[in-house]
């Protein structure tokens, strides 16, 4: 969500200077009112109503402005359930003491609410799963792997962008789901960002490296909320990006594509920022930019490197914010997405999400919960 003051803040409007940017970034102040109430039981342990006012959290410390010159794009406001005049205050997330591991779901009601959230299901011992069967899921595995090789497999959809069907392994999907669990459990994980006396969003976000303030849409070293500190990117994250961005670059290569130089399309890049979203099978992301990373980093259009795992998401994208001119693609579990050099400000946003469509390999192999999880990567600076 390095969107550039064009993200994900909620809307709402206010004379103060840490007024909602509507619109910003994820644009969920808009877009997003609404849909933060339905939450089906099923996907989300979460379920707090936005018309109650919950508990205040510590105001934030304002953090210090980004020198990006480009303005916030502010998006006509969706009127907000919240009071106009007061300013936006993150609400907590919902604290119930938990421990993930000895159980946040209980076998008479299924799952209850549990923060930090957690991506992946805790198997009950008292309810009987039928599981798919190990040759089921490496026939799905095989499947995956295939189609990875096929045609359509890298599909370049506009200068600067480039799909990779597939590209992520399933082991790997599984791998990088399960560090995702234990970041997303621990210290500055998971939360449900949200506003005083408005909706919440319905989805669940962590970062890595730096912290992406949906506030002020500006990144920092620490969570404002709670002082915690972003988890380092690890290693094994990074590789799998720049992979991406190398396979993409031997794909504009490749005759057909009339790219001489494929690095000066999407240019080499080496991840210091990711900002994960857990989207339940409610959960949409309105069209946006990411440009609240350094200014540096824009001008030279190094790329946002996105994954996706579980659940498919429709994904529009285009050179508006407006739904209905924008292009759409399905992104699966696997699936790379990569948009720099001249479509670094492309405006895009998840519409919906398809429940049932994640591989058994991530819902029985990383017991990821129905959803999605999608990964951006950034270079700050
Ligand atoms: O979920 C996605 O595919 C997009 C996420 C995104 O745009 C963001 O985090 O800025
Ligand atoms: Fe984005």
């Amino acid at each position: 969500m390095a969107g550039g003051g064009d993200k994900r803040t909620p809307a709402s409007s206010s004379s103060s200077s840490r007024r909602r940017k509507p619109g910003a970034r994820y644009g969920p102040g808009c877009e997003r009112s609404s849909e933060c109430q339905k939450e089906s039981p099923g996907s989300s342990s979460h379920s707090v109503s936005s018309k109650k006012s919950p508990p205040q959290m510590v105001p934030p410390v304002q953090p210090p402005k980004k020198s990006l010159d480009s303005p916030r794009q502010i998006v006509p406001p969706v009127q907000p359930t919240t009071s106009v005049d007061s300013p936006p205050q993150m609400v907590p997330p919902v604290q119930p003491p938990q421990s993930v591991d000895s159980g946040s779901t209980s076998c008479a009601s299924g799952s209850v609410v549990s923060d930090p959230f957690d991506i992946c299901r805790v198997v009950s011992k008292c309810s009987v799963e039928v599981k798919p069967s190990l040759l089921d899921i490496n026939r799905e595995k095989r499947r995956a792997r295939e189609l990875a090789k096929s045609a359509n497999a890298l599909q370049h959809l506009r200068p600067g962008m480039v799909l990779l069907k597939n590209f992520l392994k399933p082991d790997d999907q599984v791998k990088i789901i399960k560090q995702c669990r234990e970041f997303g459990i621990g210290t500055g994980g998971f939360y449900q960002p949200g506003y005083r006396d408005g909706p919440k969003l319905s989805l669940r976000m962590m970062c890595l490296g730096k912290n992406w303030d949906p506030d002020s849409c500006s990144y920092g070293d620490i969570r404002l909320f709670d002082g915690a500190q972003p988890p380092k990117i690890p290693e094994s994250l990074t590789k799998f990006v720049k992979d991406a961005i190398e396979a993409s670059h031997a794909f504009l290569k490749q005759s057909g594509q009339g790219t001489p130089n494929p690095s000066k399309e999407i240019p080499s890049m080496s991840p210091d920022i990711c900002i994960a979203n857990f989207y339940t099978t409610a959960g949409k992301l309105g069209l946006h930019q990411d440009k609240d990373e350094a200014r540096s980093s824009l001008t030279k259009g190094l790329p946002v490197v996105s994954f996706s795992l579980g659940d498919t998401a429709e994904f529009l994208y285009g050179d508006a914010r407006d739904e209905a001119k924008a292009s759409k693609i399905k992104l699966e579990s696997g699936d790379v997405l990569i948009f720099g050099g001249q479509s670094r400000h492309v405006f895009h946003g998840v519409s919906s999400i398809t429940p049932k469509t994640a591989p058994t390999y991530v819902t029985d192999e990383a017991n990821l919960r129905p959803g999605r999880l999608n990964l951006t990567f950034r270079q700050y600076e």
